[in-house]
């Protein structure tokens, strides 16, 4: 048990693509919402989900800021504002991958000392954005970036100094968008 972080379950998004609320589909016998709620309750102090102002959930909640923009960076600027000397370990509802071998491996991997600890997609060596956890110094960059308009996570992280996870496994940054993409995984 870490109790200097907090999780953070990004499902704010339109999941347009999908068609339906992608928290609330079942890939583990319990909507996704539920699942990494259970899952995240092991490793942090306090976890909540990241919900846009039209949505609603029984678990514990963060709700969207009213900001210009629409991104997942508003939910995580969001829980930095209720809480900003947490960490927080932002983990996106879509990511049906992610158990307790991610989450243990990107704690073990975390380093405090720098803005963030993130996986490096292994083509376009970026870092994922929505498998990440952000130290609290991170805050003040998140907050100039919106700021200026821009609503990139993934820029912000590549802009600073974070570890990056190189070697892992890349099913657990695997996101699923569409149908088609749902029909096709195969979880065990
Ligand atoms: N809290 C919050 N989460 C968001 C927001 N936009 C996206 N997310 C979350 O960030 C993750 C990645 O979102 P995307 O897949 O890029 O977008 P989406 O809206 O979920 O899906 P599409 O409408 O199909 O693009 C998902 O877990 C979303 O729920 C937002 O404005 N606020």
């Amino acid at each position: 048990m870490n109790l200097s972080i907090s999780a953070l379950i990004l499902s704010g998004g339109l999941s347009s693509r999908m068609g339906e609320e992608k928290r609330l589909i079942h890939y583990h016998g319990k909507t996704q919402e539920q699942y990494l709620f259970d899952l995240l309750k092991n490793y942090c102090s306090d976890v909540y989900v990241s919900i846009n102002q039209n949505q609603t959930t029984d678990l514990p909640y963060i709700q969207d800021l009213d900001l210009p923009i629409k991104s997942p960076m508003v939910g995580i600027i969001s829980a930095f504002q209720q809480n900003p000397n947490t960490a927080w370990l932002v983990v996106a509802c879509d990511m049906p991958f992610v158990d307790e071998k991610a989450v243990a491996y990107l704690l073990q991997n975390r380093n405090q000392e720098k803005y963030a600890t993130a996986f490096e997609n292994p083509d376009e060596h970026f870092p994922e954005p929505l498998l990440t956890i952000y130290e609290p110094k991170i805050y003040e960059k998140l907050q100039e970036a919106v700021n200026q308009g821009k609503k990139s996570p993934m820029k912000v992280l590549q802009s600073l100094d974070i570890q990056l996870i190189k070697e892992y496994n890349l099913q657990w940054i695997t996101n699923i968008n569409t149908v088609e993409e749902r029909t096709n995984i195969n979880l065990f």
